[in-house]
């Protein structure tokens, strides 16, 4: 895998553990946020509620005071007059005032009047239960009513829960002692709950036995006081929706229904849905981040190590080590570009100086054999193109053997290095080039130089040798150490070769005619 492949990867996989890291965070605190708002507000919704069948209670309240204090009625409970019961305590007129239930009570706690109806239809109703003597509260009714909080409640009857409010009857101005207990009474029916549904716009129900419920899943619960009941709210807990439920308390205290208050979670759904789309967005963002880190580390650095690298193949597929890489800025990569020049500079170094070294005869300091080659062919090229001669001058010491016999090997050494002196010295133009081709064989390549100059050449380099004196009582042609010398010329249709077999030949020549000479051989047929 390569640089990018790799880091694409680590990016992926890092971003992937963030994204992973970030939802799970978002979840926990994000939907426990969500479920504590939706709780509260269920709650407030459940107080909403109690408070609206709260003020219906108070409702009730105000009509029964206002029947309590009518002195008419005050005085009735004295004269018992026919007049006013029947024009007061007629079904239609108590129709009139919505109330379902009217009971008067004396002193006593005796019932004077009890009267049931449907104010819808004015038909009487049974709601006898209230006068059950084994219903206690058939006994609070008749009571004078202490504590005005206290003087307003439920009651179950068959029919459902029945709203009840009872005061002493009193005279309009409120001074003279009471002479009885008014009770009032409307019943929590169908049209009732609808209208108290739509003024809270809370779809609830009335149940008639207490249900099975839990806390709210977290924070306290919610405990209500009312006339109504008294007690935490209880949750039932759905997927989509709560179920709210808080028990109603008669007069008495006694459980007489439940109020259930279901309660779409739709802040949940929508914090999922706002979770989803963050989640969404968050992704969005990451990849784009992603895209973009890639882009600039892309820019920064692939593209720039992926230039160095194939300068570098470049410099090493051609071996030319006098290239350099280009990256010059004072960056981390623009270092090792820098680094990398500076190696290509020693290596250049030893290159030239290996090359210098392959090329150079140790012993004399001169080109060797390979060189020799290598300018050889160079030459005949030039030659070619440009038509200038060239000549070739074949060498050989005399008597060699019984120099090194005589003087020993070093001394032969030495007087190999004295021969390429000589030729040094005489074999000088940028042209010349002397070569030790091996043992005491040496030769001089001659470029654009004439057969008489490559002549005068060869003269001149066996006279500087024999100038050194160098004694040779061996030798049968001198006193001291000699060379012979075979000069040619190259021809037109001369190979490397050919034209150093020729100056070979003319060497041989040179060494049969009695060595210490130059012989040239300018043409096959010399
Ligand atoms: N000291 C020394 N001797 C060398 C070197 N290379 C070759 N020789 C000797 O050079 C001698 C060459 O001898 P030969 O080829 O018989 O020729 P010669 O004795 O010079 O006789 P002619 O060439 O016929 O005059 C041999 O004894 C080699 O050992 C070298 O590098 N140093």
């Amino acid at each position: 895998m390569g640089l990018r492949g790799k880091l694409l990867f680590s990016l992926v996989a890092l971003l992937g553990v963030l994204g992973l890291a970030s939802t799970l965070i978002l979840r926990s605190s994000v939907l426990a946020s969500y479920q504590q708002i939706e709780l509260e507000a269920s709650q407030d919704d459940m107080a909403r509620l109690v408070q609206t069948l709260e003020a219906e209670l108070l409702q009730l309240n105000q009509v029964t005071r206002e029947w309590g204090n009518w002195t008419e009625l005050y005085n009735y409970l004295a004269n018992r007059n026919r007049d006013f019961r029947n024009e007061n305590l007629s079904p239609t007129n108590l129709a009139l005032s919505g109330v379902w239930y009217l009971a008067i009570y004396d002193l006593a706690g005796h019932t004077v009047e009890a009267h049931s109806l449907n104010p819808r239809t004015s038909q009487p109703v049974d709601l006898g239960q209230l006068a059950q003597s084994d219903n206690p509260i058939r006994a609070i009714l008749g009571q004078q009513p202490e504590a005005s909080p206290d003087n307003c409640g439920l009651a179950r009857v068959a029919q459902g829960l029945l709203m009840l409010c009872r005061l002493p009857i009193l005279d309009s101005e409120g001074k003279l002692p009471s002479r009885g207990v008014i009770v009032m009474g409307r019943l929590l029916d169908p049209p009732a709950l609808q209208r108290i549904a739509n003024q809270t716009r809370l779809q609830f129900e009335l149940l008639s036995a207490p249900t099975q419920t839990k806390p709210p899943p977290t924070g306290e619960p919610r405990t209500l006081f009312s006339p109504l009941g008294y007690g935490p709210v209880g949750y039932l807990q759905g997927e989509d929706r709560y179920e709210l439920h808080w028990t109603l308390r008669d007069l008495a205290g006694r459980p007489c229904g439940e109020l259930l208050l279901p309660w779409p979670r739709s802040i949940m759904t929508r914090g999922r849905e706002v979770l989803v789309q963050a989640q969404w967005q968050l992704t969005l963002l990451t990849l784009l981040g992603a895209f973009g880190m890639l882009l600039v580390i892309d820019r920064v650095l692939l593209v720039r190590l992926k230039r160095l690298s194939n300068e570098l193949d470049d410099i090493r597929a051609g071996q030319d080590w006098a290239k350099r890489t280009s990256d010059s800025s004072a960056d981390e990569i623009g270092g090792v570009a820098q680094h990398t020049n500076e190696l290509l500079t020693v290596i250049a170094a030893q290159m030239l100086e290996l090359e210098q070294r392959a090329q150079t005869d140790p012993l004399t300091g001169l080109a060797n054999r390979r060189a020799f080659d290598q300018r050889l062919l160079h030459e005949i090229r030039l030659q070619r193109r440009k038509g200038q001669p060239l000549a070739l001058v074949m060498l050989d010491v005399d008597f060699f053997k019984r120099y090194n016999d005589a003087y020993g090997h070093q001394a032969g050494d030495a007087a190999l290095r004295v021969v390429a002196r000589c030729m040094s010295g005489q074999a000088k133009r940028p042209g010349d080039l002397p070569v030790r081709l091996g043992g005491e064989e040496f030769a001089i390549l001659l470029a654009d130089t004439n057969l008489a100059a490559a002549c005068d050449i060869a003269e001149r380099v066996r006279l500087a040798l024999l100038a050194e004196a160098l004694p040779h009582k061996q030798s049968d042609v001198a006193e001291v150490l000699s060379i012979s010398l075979g000069v040619a010329m190259l021809q037109s249709d001369d190979t490397p070769e050919s034209l150093y077999a020729r100056a070979d030949t003319a060497l041989y020549a040179a060494k049969h005619a009695g060595r210490n000479q130059v012989v040239s051989k300018a043409t096959e047929t010399d």
